[in-house]
């Protein structure tokens, strides 16, 4: 539309046109000849020809009723034929890696005229290049996914592993080595804790929740212990296909039996030869529906042990309905008699279980990343929608009550972002084993605060969106997504209660002996 001529009107001559069969309106300065399209309009007819509408500057009406996207979209945009005389548009969406303008809509390090002790000039231009490969190549993607609950295309994955998202998404380290990060705007070994950060933070910001994860989450969490602890055959065979985005791999650890008790699992190994033989199930497991390895929590003679698991004889998946998008391939998985060999053991035999906790702070934090991103995009939301929306004569935002619910959720999005930068910055400073011994308890806390004060902010935000935030569709459909799903959050990872108490325990172990009141 940018480039098309557009005749220009009076309002003058755009109020003629208010009937059946010849009516135009005015939404932003841009004249719409709605003349067929009102039979076609979704909100029906007859609601384009009231007095208020027909022939009128509908701007605010129009707003309180659609999203912006309405506008931009190929079919709607063709029924724009021209613009008012002296006019300017002055509602337009974000382009490709632009800033949004709103109070807290960004965290303080990205909002013009404020500082960080953390970021640095290059994580700002980092984050621009991951805004724009955010927006331009997932958010459609995204969508797409979310309505069709299809797995991600091939070709954005390809897209994906071009750019290095996936090796990023695992932080920094020495699978970084000679790749080119997004295009080269940061050096391997200059990529720290806040690039990955971001990396999941714009993900989050463009996707829905089963999307974050429909997005290889299942490699994010199911890789590490490979490369941590698989022997260097393994590693060779697995880790470069599935960074290429050639493989997909699942973390396979929780079962109907057990979840956050990984002590309670019941999927054995036992040793014939040269290999293990697995049999057991998993459930919710993640990309599990099309994982072509599982990185898989078994009980041996010994104790608990992680093995790699190839999809093969034995090996069946099968789709778990979920209250989110099937996109995330979430997934039943049984293990019968399935042929393992020994060297796919990850780690010692019966030292699984640090195998799995020290892959879990790292899981937890990214958890915390992508939630807080979308906390704050529910934030955006909320301002925007109570300052645009009308009523009794007044903004939404003229009710003391929802002020009152942006005050709390403001409040909570900052608490959580800025803790969220604490621990991120010891990341930075500790080694992987410093991090398991030092961390594992505030973050097991972190991760607890941020996805209650989540589902509470998803409670103020029905509220302030009312009937809209009810719906798939339209106004408040990020509302009603959120609202289904960021309960995911206090789950997956690690139930809430559960690390809540890990970061007490983690806590009164360090006690001092002699600590007396
Ligand atoms: C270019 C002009 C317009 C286009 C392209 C358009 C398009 C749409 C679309 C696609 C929907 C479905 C819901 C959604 O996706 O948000 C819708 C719903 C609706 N529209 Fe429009 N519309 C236009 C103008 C207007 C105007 C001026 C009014 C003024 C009264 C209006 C009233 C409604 C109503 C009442 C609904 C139902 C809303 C709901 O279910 O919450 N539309 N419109």
């Amino acid at each position: 539309m940018a480039n098309r001529i557009m005749k220009e009107f009076s309002i003058e001559e755009v109020a003629k046109h208010n009937t059946e069969g010849d009516l135009w309106i005015i939404i932003d300065s841009k004249v719409y000849d709605l003349s067929k399209f009102a039979n076609l309009h979704p909100g029906g007819a007859n609601v384009l020809f009231a007095d208020s509408v027909a022939g009128k500057d509908a701007t605010q009406v129009f707003f309180g009723l659609h999203r912006q996207e309405v506008l931009f979209k190929p079919q709607y945009t063709r029924l724009q034929i021209g613009k008012i005389q002296g006019q300017e548009e002055t509602i337009r969406p974000l382009a490709p890696g632009e800033l949004s303008q709103v109070p807290y809509a960004e965290p303080t390090w990205l909002s013009k005229g404020y500082y960080s002790p953390y970021y640095t000039e290059g994580h700002r231009k980092f984050q621009v290049a991951a805004r724009r490969f955010f927006m331009e190549v997932i958010q459609p993607e995204s969508v797409k996914c979310e309505e069709s609950g299809k797995r991600i295309s091939q070709e954005v994955v390809d897209q994906m592993s071009e750019a290095n998202i996936m090796a990023m998404r695992l932080g920094p380290g020495k699978h970084l080595k000679g790749r080119t990060l997004l295009g080269g705007v940061v050096k391997p070994e200059e990529f720290d804790y806040f690039h990955e950060g971001i990396i999941h933070a714009e993900l989050s910001r463009v996707s829905s929740r089963a999307v974050v994860d429909g997005l290889l989450a299942g490699l994010v969490i199911g890789v590490p212990p490979i490369l941590n602890y698989g022997t260097p055959e393994v590693i060779a065979k697995v880790v470069p296909d599935a960074l290429a985005g050639k493989k997909y791999v699942a973390l396979a650890i929780s079962e109907a039996f057990a979840g956050s008790d990984v002590g309670g699992l019941q999927t054995t190994a036992v040793r014939d030869g040269d290999y293990w033989v697995v049999t057991g199930t998993k459930k919710w497991i993640t990309n599990g529906t099309f994982a072509d390895y599982f990185t898989t929590g078994c009980k041996t003679e010994t104790g608990f042990t992680v093995l790699l698991i190839e999809r093969g004889p034995g090996v069946t998946t099968k789709q778990i309905k979920t209250g989110y998008s099937s996109v995330a391939g979430t997934a039943y998985v049984i293990f019968d008699k399935v042929r393992v060999p020994v060297s796919h053991t990850l780690g010692k035999v019966g030292n699984g279980m640090q195998v799995i906790l020290s892959n879990f702070n790292h899981e937890r934090w990214m958890v915390v990343a992508t939630s807080i991103s979308a906390q704050r995009l529910v934030v955006e939301e909320c301002l925007k929608w109570s300052n645009q929306r009308m009523v009794f004569g007044k903004p939404l935002t003229a009710q003391a009550v929802i002020r009152a619910k942006l005050a709390a959720m403001i409040s909570r999005v900052e608490a959580c972002q800025n803790w969220y930068e604490s621990v991120t910055y010891q990341m930075n400073q500790m080694s992987y084993n410093e991090m398991s011994s030092k961390l594992a308890g505030p973050i097991g806390l972190l991760k607890q605060f941020v996805s209650r004060t989540a589902r509470e902010t998803a409670e103020d935000a029905t509220q302030v969106f009312g009937g809209r935030a009810l719906t798939t569709t339209g106004m408040g459909k990020l509302i009603e997504n959120y609202h289904r799903t960021s309960g995911f959050d206090a789950i997956l990872a690690g139930a809430e209660d559960v690390l809540g108490d890990l970061g007490v325990r983690q806590a009164l172990k360090k006690m001092p002996r002699g600590a007396r009141l």
